[in-house]
């Protein structure tokens, strides 16, 4: 299995039976989708400054923003098969194409 596969399950098993006190990813669970979508934004924000200043981290900090990303889609009940699902939809359709045909 896929990592990004295996962490999205793991994520599933704590949102369904997970202490808070001993799961990170239940800790975010019990605190709401507020919380959850403020950490998104805040390892967004770290994201862009490894980009600019420290290219060095940008893997790690693009990584903890995947990770809380996941959170928050299995939190609204969505997974990486909607990211799939919408990508296969895009496949082939460029940008510049999409945004004049709004
Ligand atoms: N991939 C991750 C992962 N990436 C980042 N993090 C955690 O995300 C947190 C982000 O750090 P921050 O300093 O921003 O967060 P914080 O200070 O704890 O939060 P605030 O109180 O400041 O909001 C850290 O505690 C990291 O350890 C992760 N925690 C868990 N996982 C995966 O999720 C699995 C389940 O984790 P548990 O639910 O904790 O068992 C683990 O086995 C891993 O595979």
């Amino acid at each position: 299995m896929d990592p990004l596969d295996r962490l999205e399950a793991t994520i599933h098993a704590r949102r369904v039976a997970a202490d808070a006190g001993s799961s990170y990813v239940a800790s975010l669970f019990a605190k709401g989708r507020a919380k959850i979508a403020q950490k998104v934004g805040e390892e967004a924000t770290e994201t862009v400054i490894a980009a600019l200043a420290e290219p060095d981290t940008l893997a790690s900090e693009a990584t903890d923003l995947v990770f809380h990303l996941l959170v928050l889609l299995a939190d609204a009940g969505l997974g990486l098969d909607d990211i799939r699902a919408e990508l296969v939809r895009r496949e082939g359709v460029s940008g510049h194409v999409e945004k004049a045909a709004r």
